[in-house]
């Protein structure tokens, strides 16, 4: 039967990049995503904007709601101090199948915690299975239309505190109105917009960057 565009990405990265070189991987990503085949990572120019969020923030505790391939778990990961750690949700599990390959190639295995299921049954969990207090990052990537729910359950959760970032993907392109509307509209969090392109297109998208007040 045929192969699904995540088994060929991964395909691409194994010919192209360096196993242990994480920025081979995602050169190699990118590469495929605009030569080959259009896939929804972050990309290129807006993964320049996460990493310039994670790189002033320095986080211990990351989460990332949203694996698909890996690619921007990837991205995380490389610029995390080695003993800091980055648990990543990914309902698909086609798509976690190659993520923890993609992943494993980067040579980051040791940093990141890919987790299969439901973000509303994983986050409740936190606390209790993976011995997390609050997380400091979390990356928001996964389905526009949970972006609100899930981030009203980490509050109810007590897994923000005072300076968390939220940082969220696609609010211009699919567009999360209902998200944008309350982390710009609410008094718990500080909010700005980075204008920025859909992945491989010329397509307007952006990403939100939130700071929980407590
Ligand atoms: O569903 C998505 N989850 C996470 N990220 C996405 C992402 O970066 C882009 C898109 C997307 C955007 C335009 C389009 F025509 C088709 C799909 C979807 C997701
Ligand atoms: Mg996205």
């Amino acid at each position: 039967t045929r192969s699904t565009r995540p088994q060929r990405l991964l395909k691409a990265v194994r010919k192209h990049a360096a196993r242990g070189d994480p920025q081979s991987v995602i050169s190699a990503i990118d590469h495929f995503c605009r030569h080959s085949e259009w896939a929804m990572n972050i990309g290129d120019e807006k993964g320049s904007i996460l990493d310039s969020v994670v790189s002033e923030l320095n986080p211990e505790k990351v989460l990332e709601l949203g694996t698909y391939c890996g690619y921007s778990t990837v991205r995380i990961a490389r610029l995390l101090p080695p003993g800091a750690r980055l648990i990543t949700l990914e309902f698909n599990a086609g798509y976690a199948a190659i993520a923890r390959q993609v992943i494993a190639w980067a040579g980051l295995e040791d940093r990141v915690q890919l987790v299969e299921g439901a973000s509303e049954d994983w986050i409740p969990r936190m606390k209790e299975h993976f011995g997390i207090e609050t997380f400091d990052f979390v990356f928001l990537d996964h389905w526009k239309d949970r972006y609100l729910p899930d981030t009203k359950l980490m509050e109810d959760c007590g897994l923000l505190r005072k300076g968390t970032v939220l940082l969220a993907d696609n609010v211009i392109c699919p567009g999360v109105p209902d998200y944008l509307q309350y982390v710009r509209n609410s008094l718990s969090y500080k909010s700005c917009y980075f204008k920025s392109h859909l992945e491989y297109t010329k397509a307007e998208d952006g990403l939100e960057k939130s700071v929980f007040l407590g």
